[in-house]
């Protein structure tokens, strides 16, 4: 079943909490809701599901207006991140509960109630646990077994809302995974929402970014991590370093002098602007003097000092602090002022034998230009 998302805007008293969300969504694909806490993705889910009214706009499955469909009548299966299982009924019934409350003339009889249900559980991989109760369940477990229990009454949409969410990060990643392959097998039209970009991107077939009731951009994780619209798709989908320039030109020069090509903004003419540097978009070398220009003695690089470096399994997380006024600024974290995070693999860390407290030379091979539209008004 298609979804097609039009013109949807919803307030709670005077606050916007979805402003005018299109969306087209495909029959069968799974789709990631993407943004920070309070940006409206559950209210969007929630909204799909019938189980809150759009002030404006409206959402068609498969070209149907939803509008005066019941949530009953949706066909929509949901797992909530704490959408508790009923406690006193076993795995077994739990997952069987939705076939047992049709009304009696849809109901199945209770052989195919028991083929379907034993079949879900093998396709969740908990066949060997149909008769324990959910207290005896690992939380991954459970969430599986959610996931079962709503897929048994065959919905054409499946909501899934932060469904790891209370989960740790290893069975969180396992669980990712195993919801990929399961989507391969079901093809059910899915929407799953979260605030982990890392699972967004792992699972999904195209993430649709939110921020502020709005879509900053939907499109695969190849193309929002490859290309991302807007400063805010930049900072959300990772680590990343800013620095402020002017743009002339299609060149911009950033704090310290380093010039970055802006092809893009060729007619700019002194135009605020905002680099993004992604931490292992930047070279990292020992400083000696001259190193930071290049051969017609143009600033190539950015000299700061290592201030601390992180090495975990085969990456070498550097925190440098710039010397001599250049500035960078992370995305999102204002109190990591001045900080330039740069990534480098542990090895090359290791042979270049660098030490805390020494001075290097940070040269961004790649960065992504936007001018700062606020300033420039
Ligand atoms: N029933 C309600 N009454 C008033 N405000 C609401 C209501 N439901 C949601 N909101 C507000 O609307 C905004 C969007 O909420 P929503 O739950 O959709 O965000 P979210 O992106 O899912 O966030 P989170 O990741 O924290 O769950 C929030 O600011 C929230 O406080």
């Amino acid at each position: 079943m298609s979804i097609e998302i039009q013109n949807i805007s919803k307030s709670f008293g005077s606050f916007k909490a979805l402003h005018n969300v299109n969306l087209d969504i495909k029959s069968g694909e799974l789709i990631a809701l993407l943004g920070p806490s309070g940006c409206g993705k559950t209210t969007l889910l929630r909204i799909i599901a019938g189980l809150e009214s759009a002030d404006q706009g409206t959402i068609q499955f498969s070209g149907e207006d939803t509008t005066d469909v019941h949530v009953r009548n949706r066909n929509v299966g949901f797992v909530f991140q704490h959408y508790a299982l009923f406690r006193h009924m076993t795995v077994f019934e739990n997952v069987a509960f939705g076939l047992r409350i049709k009304p009696r003339k849809e109901r199945p009889s209770e052989g195919q109630i028991r083929e379907k249900v034993m079949s879900l559980l093998k396709l969740v991989q908990l066949d060997w646990i149909a008769d324990r109760y959910p207290s005896q369940l690992s939380g991954g477990q459970r969430q599986r077994i959610a996931l079962a229990r709503a897929l048994a009454v065959e919905p054409k949409v499946l909501l899934l809302d932060e469904p790891f969410g209370a989960l740790d990060a290893k069975v969180r990643k396992e669980l990712r995974r195993w919801l990929r392959r399961l989507h391969d097998e079901l093809h059910v039209t899915s929407i799953f929402v979260t605030h982990d970009q890392e699972e967004a991107l792992e699972v999904a077939d195209r993430v649709v970014v939110i921020n502020k009731g709005q879509i900053e951009q939907a499109g695969t994780p190849q193309e929002v991590w490859d290309s991302p619209a807007s400063p805010f798709v930049y900072g959300f989908l990772g680590d990343v370093n800013l620095f402020h320039g002017r743009a002339t030109g299609g060149h911009t020069v950033v704090e310290g002098g380093v010039q970055i090509d802006s092809p893009e903004f060729a007619s700019a003419n002194n135009a605020q602007a905002l680099a993004y540097v992604r931490p292992h978009e930047l070279d990292v070398e020992r400083y000696s003097p001259g190193q930071e220009k290049d051969a017609d003695g143009r600033q190539r690089g950015i000299v700061a000092q290592l201030d601390r470096a992180i090495v975990v399994g085969p990456i070498a997380r550097l925190e440098l602090i710039a010397i001599g006024g250049h500035q960078a600024q992370g995305a999102e974290a204002s109190n990591s002022d001045k900080l330039i995070e740069a990534q480098i693999s542990a090895q090359q860390f290791k042979a270049m034998g660098l030490k805390e407290g020494e001075t290097l030379v940070v040269t961004p091979r790649q960065a992504r230009v936007f001018l700062d539209q606020a300033a420039n008004i």
